[in-house]
């Protein structure tokens, strides 16, 4: 069993009186690729912050393998700086000669390579968000937190990003939480899938990554399940 890299323990979380947070625990292993799925408000975009520590939990811990694990978040809205070129955007406008020869390698491996000197408005949603990524990477994150990246790309581009993803947290051994309210896309890619429903984490399963279309459905399908599924004393949902 890989080393545990984040353990959640009986995490809670409240704003105001809306308890966004119930008791939510699991710890998330090196190399790892972990999937949030959920329908929205259940409470996935409040962990992300809790575990890159961008807000704090009102009750409950998170531990992390090193005091200052290298944390990064890619977001829907790709966060880049208009004015900036693709290559300053990655290398923060740093000019020395190490971090530049490092940004041009990092953009060729997002696939950007001689897209140097061009700007953010100037590329397609895809290639934004592999810049973005790109931006990401930079940092050479122990921990890549994914809050809906694919969310605004269309369906064909959308399926593109997730196999490139994939790809690239592979070959880095990134350890990867994605955000998603996409049953199909969390099954794809990760290698588990955790639902999120009502500031809980009601149900974990294997997910389908680099498997073939027939178990990515089947696992999409057993998550959609629970996610659609009636809370008890609920009424309607789909009957059998
Ligand atoms: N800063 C905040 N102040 C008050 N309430 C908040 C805040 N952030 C989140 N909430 C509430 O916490 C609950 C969980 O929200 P959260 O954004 O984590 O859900 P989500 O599953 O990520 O939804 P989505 O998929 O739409 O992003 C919601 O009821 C939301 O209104």
């Amino acid at each position: 069993m890989a080393k545990p890299l984040v353990t959640l323990s009986h995490l809670y979380k409240q704003y105001g009186d809306n308890h966004a947070l119930q008791d939510v625990s699991f710890t998330i292993h090196q190399g790892e690729f972990v999937a949030l799925v959920g329908m929205s408000g259940g409470g996935k975009s409040t962990l992300l912050r809790l575990i890159a520590q961008l807000e704090q939990p009102t009750a409950g811990t998170i531990t992390y393998a090193e005091p200052n694990l290298v944390k990064r978040v890619m977001f829907q809205d790709d966060r880049l700086l208009p004015w900036m070129t693709t290559l300053a955007n990655v290398s923060f406008a740093a000019h020395d000669a190490k971090t530049q020869a490092r940004a041009k390698e990092t953009l060729a491996a997002v696939g950007l390579a001689g897209f140097e000197q061009t700007y953010p408005t100037e590329l397609s949603g895809g290639q934004k968000q592999r810049l973005a990524l790109a931006r990401a990477l930079m940092a050479a994150p122990q921990l890549l937190l994914l809050d809906e990246p694919l969310g605004a790309l269309d369906a064909l581009t959308r399926r593109n990003m997730q196999t490139f993803i994939t790809h690239i947290c592979d070959t880095n051994h990134l350890t990867t939480l994605l955000i998603t309210h996409d049953v199909d896309e969390a099954a794809r890619m990760a290698d588990r899938v955790i639902v999120v429903k009502n500031g809980r984490a009601v149900y974990e399963t294997v997910g389908a990554k680099g498997q073939d279309a027939e178990t990515i459905a089947r696992v999409g399908e057993s998550v959609l399940r629970v996610i659609l599924a009636p809370a008890p004393g609920e009424e309607g949902g789909s009957r059998d």
